[in-house]
């Protein structure tokens, strides 16, 4: 029996993922045996920076990539949100699993909702789209950065100065946390998740038939549209990386909706646009399109000035 080595990130969100990606496909019968590799990414490396400043998206794949191209590993579970919108030549996404909830939650103290939080309460996220998110919609609320996994970030909301953090509700609930700790769920048009937030990526060599016949199997054709038309935008705004992105698409009888997102980091600016069709990939591309004619590509070339100077 072939067996697959599935490499994954140390964290316990990473190996919980991973595991479960093993799992299912053990429930479908697939006839491998299975081992993990665990890989210590630069992104689990650096953690006393804002994310955005040591290279943003890819720093938790970029290694991981490395190993599958090099033969090290055969397969490999991404959080679809880590993924850079464009994959390496000779890889590619097998499985699409069915998306998890999508939304941003608030935890906060005393239990609180966002729209219930004291003035100047200090908010604790490394998120640039969260945080413009949340200003715009809450301007007198200060942001504080925050960096770790899910169970460090809870750790600090106990121990230093945050009145409420912001985690993916997805990431929770994979890690067995839920309403017992989740204060309020965002809503959906106001705090737009990132593109491809609570989804799973399965990637694996490109000319690995005999895995991605099986891994075909745990794809989920609805989330994978969705993700496509947010990812399609995400390509299309990159290069504005430090610039707050946001996208969000639900598929229907094959219809793609897609909420994209351009902002400025204070959240004094915001682009914002709801484009509806057929094709996942036009749909994202039209949504750029708009929000560059709107607006977002000067707000682009500003905030990279700004950095710059
Ligand atoms: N930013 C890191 C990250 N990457 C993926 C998740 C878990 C949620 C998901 O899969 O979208 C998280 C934690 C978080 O944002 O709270």
């Amino acid at each position: 029996m072939r067996n697959i080595v599935v490499g994954s990130r140390r964290s316990k969100l990473a190996l919980t993922q991973t595991n479960w990606v093993i799992n299912e496909l053990k429930q479908l019968g697939a006839p491998f045996t299975f081992e993990v590799k665990e890989i210590v990414t630069k992104g689990d490396r650096v953690l006393d920076v804002t994310l955005s400043k040591v290279g943003g998206k890819g720093l938790f794949v970029k290694e991981i990539e490395h190993e599958l191209l090099a033969g090290g590993i055969d397969m490999a579970v991404h959080s679809m949100k880590d993924m850079p919108a464009v994959l390496p030549e000779g890889l590619a996404i097998g499985a699409v699993p069915r998306r998890e909830d999508a939304r941003d939650v608030l935890v906060s103290k005393g239990n609180r909702a966002l729209h219930d939080l004291p003035a100047g309460s200090v908010i604790g996220t490394s998120s640039l789209r969260r945080s413009a998110q949340l200003l715009a919609y809450r301007p007198d609320l200060t942001i504080k950065w925050i960096r770790g996994n899910i169970d460090t970030r809870l750790a600090k909301l106990n121990n230093e100065d945050y009145d409420a953090i912001v985690l993916a509700a997805a990431g929770l609930a994979r890690m067995g946390w839920g309403d017992d700790v989740i204060s309020d769920y965002l809503p959906l048009d106001v705090c737009v998740p990132a593109v491809g937030q609570g989804a799973l990526a399965v990637e694996c060599r490109e000319d690995d038939d005999e895995l991605r016949e099986w891994l075909s199997r745990l794809n989920d054709e609805q989330t994978e549209q969705a993700v496509r038309a947010e990812r399609a935008f995400l390509q299309q705004m990159e290069g504005g990386c430090q610039v707050p992105i946001a996208g969000y698409a639900e598929a229907d009888g094959g219809i793609v909706r897609l909420t994209a997102l351009v902002a400025s980091p204070d959240g004094k600016e915001v682009y914002k646009e709801i484009v509806t069709g057929a094709d996942p990939e036009a749909v994202g591309r039209q949504a750029a399109a708009v929000l560059i004619e709107q607006g977002a590509k000067a707000l682009i070339e500003r905030v990279k000035k700004e950095l710059s100077s």
